[in-house]
């Protein structure tokens, strides 16, 4: 899906919202246990109930990996039962020298490899050029490349000063002599509000991935005044506000419910910036 396409989703939806589906054996509905893969059905009926409410899945790999054999089946199945005219986000947070990323990158592109050809893949940009390189070496895929994330922990790095830029600014400047508009996007916590401003001076045009609405309290209304452009230039992420919103048999109403609030207050943003 390219960035025209992702567009053309917002515009139709009214919406920007990536769903994540980090599913947890742990926390979906009992009745669903009965089920051969409970974790497959409980995304099914998710994506069932949401599909017209969202432009995105991200796919949290480590809920997952977690399970061995049968999480990578989950995995592939629900990769494979997204609607195609979704984005989606392999979140797997990947990068290694150059010749293990390309394995990461069939990993989660190369569907005759692996059964799975995500748009894109979240990657952390630690180890530089030739460990993002591999990834960005396939056609129509994305880069989704950590800059400023949610967690507490984001301080202890990604704010450190060098040469009058943080970290995360550096990673912005640089990435971009490696990648476009069309083909990277960064990760920008929700919960980091005036500092949309900065990363927007850096990345005017860039679609940003904003996990932290939801369970983490990030400020959907502070993400749209600061960072926002004409095209909309965010895909916004909540995943257990939404899939957990209820652990009965109604769990997908729930879902829908929660999604549908979501979807409502993106359109009231969009509107400002005349999608309407
Ligand atoms: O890359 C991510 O998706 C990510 C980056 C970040 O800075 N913060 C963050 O929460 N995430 C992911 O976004 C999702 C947030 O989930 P909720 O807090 O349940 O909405 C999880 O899958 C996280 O791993």
């Amino acid at each position: 899906m390219n960035k025209a396409a992702i567009i053309k989703a917002i515009k139709e939806k009214k919406s920007f919202l990536s769903i994540g589906l980090d599913t947890d054996i742990t926390k979906i509905p009992k009745h669903l246990l009965s089920y051969d893969n409970p974790v497959l059905e409980f995304n099914k009926q998710i994506i069932d109930a949401t599909a017209d409410l969202c432009i995105s899945y991200k796919i949290n790999t480590a809920f997952y990996e977690c399970n061995g054999l049968k999480g990578w089946e989950s995995l592939i199945k629900t990769y494979q039962y997204l609607p195609k005219n979704t984005f989606s986000i392999a979140d797997a947070k990947r990068g290694d020298i150059g010749n293990t990323s390309s394995m990461y990158a069939k990993a989660f592109f190369d569907e005759s490899a692996s059964e799975m050809s995500f748009d894109s893949v979240t990657v952390a940009p630690y180890m530089g050029k030739d460990s993002v390189s591999p990834f960005l070496a396939f056609k129509d895929k994305w880069v989704i490349l950590l800059a400023l994330t949610s967690n507490e922990g984001s301080h202890d790095f990604q704010r450190l000063k060098d040469h009058d830029a943080m970290l995360f600014e550096h990673v912005i400047k640089k990435s971009q002599e490696w990648a476009t508009d069309e083909n990277m996007m960064y990760v920008v916590g929700a919960t980091r509000g005036e500092a949309f401003l900065e990363i927007r001076k850096h990345a005017p045009h860039h679609f940003l991935l904003v996990p932290g609405v939801g369970a983490q309290g990030g400020s959907l209304a502070d993400v749209c005044k600061y960072g926002m452009t004409t095209d909309c230039g965010l895909i916004v992420n909540s995943s257990r506000a939404i899939i957990y919103a209820s652990n009965g048999e109604d769990f997908a109403e729930a879902a829908r419910e929660q999604a549908l609030l979501v979807q409502q207050e993106m359109a009231a943003e969009l509107q400002k910036i005349g999608i309407s």
